[in-house]
């Protein structure tokens, strides 16, 4: 039986993992948090994989505050580009797969058709050019290992913008939020099911990116609007410039990400964003937003 490690399990997309886990059983599943596997701990994660021998590490373990990386440049550069270094040489030495997720923010939003793998990355922002050193890292320091551009991604888990939004509508009569930055909302559980489904096909004898996101377009505003309208909350979402929303950071205008691909090579179907959405709204309904 694979043995799968999966970092980073307190997280947003770590937590998914967990949900979906149990739905494959031609895997043993090892979560680790930073407690146990301090991505930044070299002589730690070197000591635990000696100990504990893997086929596959799927990393989901990252700087993620798009906003205060701005400030914090050395430590999103540190977790998303030298730790996953660190990941891709020990995956050498150890022989096993590593699976790691870069970002829609590594393109500059100036396109306005869908983003290839091939297309040329032009960060805005600290996090983005934190998570091309990152791409780079596997692309250079192994011999067949993943990268998942992923983008927008919600669950019912973590923080994440479809939460933060159902958050501040339950208490406000109207939310602002920006209409010119379009992309493709995306469910966690899309992300780990897909992961999933990959692995046991992966044959690729070079290191590999791959998009991966739910289907279609959406702004943020859609996004709220469409979140808020299916929770039932009674909250006036308003459409505004990015100018108009107070941040520190630069965002591309327009991510949406080609899946033909991931698509292509696997054989896999991707879900329309409305509809992931629904579902997770659906679990927030019967859980509560937390
Ligand atoms: N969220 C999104 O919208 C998007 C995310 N991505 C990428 O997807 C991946 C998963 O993101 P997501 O789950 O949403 O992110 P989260 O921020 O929810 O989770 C990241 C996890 O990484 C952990 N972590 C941070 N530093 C370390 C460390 N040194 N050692 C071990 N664990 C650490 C955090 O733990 P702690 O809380 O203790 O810091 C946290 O549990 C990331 O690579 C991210 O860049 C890409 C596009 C969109
Ligand atoms: C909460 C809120 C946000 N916004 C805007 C700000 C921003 O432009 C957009 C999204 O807000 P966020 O704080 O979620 O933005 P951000 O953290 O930049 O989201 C990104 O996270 C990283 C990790 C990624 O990799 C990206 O794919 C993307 O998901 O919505 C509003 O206009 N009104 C609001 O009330």
């Amino acid at each position: 039986m694979s043995k799968v490690l999966i970092t980073g399990a307190t997280g947003q997309l770590g937590q998914a993992f967990q949900k979906v886990a149990g739905r494959y059983s031609e895997f043993e599943f090892l979560f680790v948090d930073r407690s146990t596997f301090d991505i930044e701990n070299n002589q730690q994660i070197s000591d635990f994989i000696k100990n504990n021998p893997i086929d596959f590490l799927i990393n989901c373990a990252a700087y993620t505050a798009s906003d205060k990386a701005e400030e914090e440049s050395e430590r999103a550069h540190r977790i998303n580009a030298d730790a996953v270094k660190q990941l891709a040489l020990l995956s050498q030495e150890n022989s096993f797969r590593l699976i790691t997720f870069s970002s829609d923010y590594v393109f500059d939003g100036k396109q306005n058709t869908p983003y290839l793998e091939n297309t040329l990355t032009e960060p805005l922002n600290v996090y983005g050019q934190s998570k091309v050193a990152g791409e780079n890292a596997v692309l250079n320091h192994t011999a067949n290992g993943v990268v998942l551009r992923v983008a927008w991604i919600y669950s019912s888990f973590a923080k994440n913008f479809v939460k933060t939004i159902l958050h501040h509508a339950q208490n406000k009569k109207e939310l602002r939020v920006v209409y010119d930055q379009v992309g493709t909302p995306t469910y966690a559980e899309t992300i780990a099911d897909t992961v999933l489904k990959m692995l046991p096909k992966l044959d690729n004898t070079t290191p590999e990116i791959y998009h991966l996101s739910d289907l279609g377009v959406a702004s943020w505003y859609d996004l709220a609007h469409e979140a808020v309208a299916m929770m039932g909350i009674d909250c006036n979402i308003i459409p505004i410039l990015s100018d108009e929303y107070p941040s520190n950071v630069m965002r591309p205008a327009y991510s949406v990400m080609d899946k033909t691909k991931i698509q292509r090579d696997f054989n896999i179907e991707l879900p329309y964003w409305r509809d992931s959405l629904r579902e997770c709204i659906d679990e927030i309904k019967a859980r509560g937003i937390n």
